[in-house]
């Protein structure tokens, strides 16, 4: 496992535990049942889709560990707002401190201030994550297969269902796509960002099309900056969009979404 990746996840243990001992993972779970508030997170990508269009997942973050600091004025809700204006699908929230500054509270402020479904974009190494996500909100998680094992995955995945949350479950290579593929959820992320390196290289989703079956909805992420990148992906038949960077650095992300997305 890669440098960035393991420092990643061995703070989330951490952080985990010390979760823990201030809220049990029961009471949480408690929380997160009585909320009747999920909204349908790959339902909303589909039908834009549908309807002719990108499915955008359009994120919310404010520093990443390969940029530093993207966004120095950073108002999650305002940016929410604007996301929905102008034609997002859906959020995806950061919410790791760490390494990219961001917060469970700035997912309860897009949330609160849109109708979009929201996905916690973090990195989940454990159960209490999961139920913490949507006690806190969350329309979906984000599982990584490569910080999880294949049971892990199955489990997780399991459980998010059983909260009512949809399931993104990312890969960057051939290997890890085989995993990916033994899950439930339609909703198969490719990271054009390849972890080790930080390269990034949108060949990677167009490399991984053939090996992908019809019934998933292949969402490709990161590195998405110009119209001409949308429209390779759209020629290549991926419709589904996870973007960050671009539209974070602009004065105003939803337009600037709008631009790309023309
Ligand atoms: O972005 C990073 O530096 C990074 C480093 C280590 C693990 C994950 C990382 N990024 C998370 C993401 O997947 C992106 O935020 C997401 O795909 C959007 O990418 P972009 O449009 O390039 O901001």
């Amino acid at each position: 496992m890669n440098d960035i990746l393991k420092r990643i996840l061995d703070v989330k243990a951490e952080e985990v535990a010390a979760a823990r001992r201030m809220r049990s993972e029961s009471e949480l779970r408690r929380e997160a049942e009585a909320r009747q508030d999920v909204r349908g997170f790959a339902a909303a990508i589909e039908r834009r889709i549908e309807g002719g269009r990108a499915g955008v997942i359009a994120e919310i973050k404010k520093a990443s560990p390969s940029k530093g600091v993207i966004r120095e004025n950073f108002q999650p809700a305002e940016i929410a707002v604007s996301y929905a204006a102008h034609g997002a699908a859906c959020l995806s929230v950061l919410t790791d401190m760490q390494f990219f500054q961001g917060s469970m509270d700035y997912l309860r402020q897009a949330r609160a201030a849109c109708a979009l479904p929201v996905l916690r974009k973090d990195f989940i190494v454990d159960t209490y994550q999961i139920v913490e996500a949507r006690a806190r909100g969350a329309d979906c998680i984000l599982l990584i297969v490569a910080a999880l094992s294949p049971s892990q995955l199955r489990d997780y995945e399991a459980l998010a269902m059983e909260l009512g949350m949809d399931v993104l479950v990312e890969v960057h290579d051939a290997a890890e796509l085989d995993v990916a593929l033994d899950l439930r959820t339609t909703l198969l992320g490719v990271n054009n960002r390849n972890l080790r390196t930080f390269e990034t290289s949108l060949q990677n989703t167009i490399d991984l099309l053939p090996r992908i079956p019809e019934g998933k909805r292949v969402v490709t992420e990161s590195a998405i900056a110009t119209p001409d990148d949308v429209r390779f992906m759209r020629e290549h038949d991926v419709h589904a969009f996870l973007v960050g960077e671009a539209f974070m650095r602009a004065p105003d992300p939803g337009v600037e979404l709008a631009r790309l997305f023309a």
